[in-house]
């Protein structure tokens, strides 16, 4: 059998990083071969299974990048964007495959990302699974046939400890709605209401965002016109959706051109 492919998890004592190890512990086709975490975090040092609170698993936590990374074929990285660009720009030092699911990264943190996008493979998307990303995919159809009588709203629901709104898949979801209609979401987009904000805009596509408690994600793409509503829905009840997305993206990545790919074109769905 071919050796497995060498995957190092950036963030690991996080939500998705501590979900991405689970499952590379037996995954037919990678295994984790560093275990990345900031500087002055306490695991760093550590035995990652004995931090976990199980059994050593022969794998210290660092927060040396530049040595986790060598002899590896893959970073997937869900940490925050200062740290995304960062490793960027060592994955492609490298050549190795960099699957980015962090969000809340601004234009220029996406524009130096998609810099390296030359000699590396880079896979983004502010959403892993394969239900959002064809939920992605119905947006832009409905919101194709559909005209401006049907005012677009983008609600997501997410957990206490998130810090970015709106969400990266609400964000992706409103660009679909926006392409479907041949708009850029720039152009359209309604971030914040409070106050007497005055009526709606026609044609804009509104964002609001829940926080609280565990919810791990939900997103409600809604059309709303004078007599009926559409609801385009995803529930998130488990990480590990995002986590095997991110795990195939790597693996889809191995030996790929370089470039600055997408989950539509890991999943077939561009
Ligand atoms: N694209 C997708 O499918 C998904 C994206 N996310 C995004 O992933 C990111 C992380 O989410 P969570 O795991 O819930 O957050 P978290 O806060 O639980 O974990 C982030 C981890 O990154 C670590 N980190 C920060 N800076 C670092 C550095 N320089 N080097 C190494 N590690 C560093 C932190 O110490 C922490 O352990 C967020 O931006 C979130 O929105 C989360 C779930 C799915
Ligand atoms: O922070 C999270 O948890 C999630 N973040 C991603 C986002 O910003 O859309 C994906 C998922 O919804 C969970």
């Amino acid at each position: 059998m071919a050796d497995k492919v060498g995957i190092v998890v950036t963030g690991v004592s996080g939500r998705m990083g501590r979900t991405l190890v689970g499952l590379l512990a037996d995954h037919p086709q990678a295994r984790l071969s560093g275990a990345l975490e900031r500087p002055g975090h306490d695991w760093v040092g550590r035995d990652l299974g004995t931090a976990l609170g199980g059994a050593a698993s022969g794998v210290t936590v660092t927060d040396d990048p530049q040595g986790a990374l060598d002899g590896a074929a893959a970073l997937i990285d869900f940490t925050a964007p200062a740290a995304t660009v960062g490793f960027a720009a060592m994955a492609a030092e490298r050549g190795i495959v960099h699957v980015i699911g962090t969000t809340g990264m601004t234009d220029a943190d996406i524009a130096a990302i998609g810099s390296h996008a030359d000699r590396a493979v880079i896979v983004r998307a502010g959403n892993m699974s394969l239900g959002v990303n064809l939920l992605v995919q119905l947006t832009r159809q409905v919101a194709a046939a559909l005209d401006a009588d049907y005012d677009i709203e983008v609600i997501e629901a997410h957990h206490r400890h998130k810090v970015d709104a709106p969400s990266g898949t609400a964000l992706m979801l409103g660009e679909a709605a926006a392409a479907g209609r041949g708009a850029a979401l720039a152009d359209v987009a309604d971030r914040g209401r409070d106050g007497i904000t005055g009526a709606r805009t026609r044609g804009a596509i509104g964002f609001s965002a829940i926080r609280g408690g565990d919810i791990v994600g939900e997103h409600d793409v809604m059309f709303a016109a004078d007599g009926e509503r559409i609801v385009l829905r995803h529930v998130a009840s488990d990480r590990s959706v995002f986590a095997r997305g991110a795990l195939k993206a790597a693996l889809w990545g191995q030996g790929r051109a370089p470039g600055h790919y997408s989950m539509l074109d890991v999943l077939g769905l561009s």
